[in-house]
């Protein structure tokens, strides 16, 4: 089946954080492709990227990056396809320079914005996977089941408790 989520990075080393979001997208059964692209070192094949990707059948971009974090704002300013922005933790700042260069988007160009870190690349992958699921009743009863099972691990958490 071909990709309907593309998930890109700014760099290599973004992987052990945007993996999370393949993860999920592995575990839910929907297709994906993963690469570089860098507004800020690949700036041609970042609008290629952008301006390809719905005629190659791309149904969401999901985007992570760091620092000056320019690359989801440059995805959507060259696509109309939804673009996920997962801010990455940084060394200097911790990510809040990450999040607040995917958030503070101008009117007209949104990027949807995720939390910092793991739990944004986990929550950019589930809410991919809700986007699809509009037209996808397979892929919505994967969802419940996915929240069933985490709602049962929470409440079997508990008999672990000391
Ligand atoms: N934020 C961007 C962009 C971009 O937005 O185009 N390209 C690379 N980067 C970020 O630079 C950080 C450090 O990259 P290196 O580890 O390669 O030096 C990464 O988190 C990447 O997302």
């Amino acid at each position: 089946m071909n990709a309907q989520v593309s998930v890109v990075m700014g760099s290599i080393s973004d992987w052990s954080t945007m993996k999370l979001t393949g993860e999920i997208l592995d575990k839910l059964n929907v297709p994906y492709e993963k690469q570089v692209v860098s507004a800020h070192r690949m700036p041609t094949e970042l609008m290629k990227f952008g301006q390809t990707a719905r005629e190659r059948g791309i149904k969401v971009i999901i985007a992570g990056a760091g620092g000056a974090a320019h690359l989801p704002g440059m995805l959507a300013a060259n696509t109309i396809i939804p673009v996920i922005g997962v801010p990455i933790q940084t060394h200097a700042l911790g990510g809040m320079d990450s999040l607040l260069s995917i958030g503070q988007m101008p009117a007209g160009v949104p990027v949807a914005t995720m939390a910092i870190g793991a739990a944004g690349a986990r929550n950019a992958a589930l809410m991919a996977c809700e986007m699809l699921a509009l037209n996808d009743d397979a892929l919505a009863d994967r969802l419940v089941d996915y929240r069933r099972q985490q709602h049962d691990a929470a409440v079997e958490s508990s008999a672990h408790l000391e």
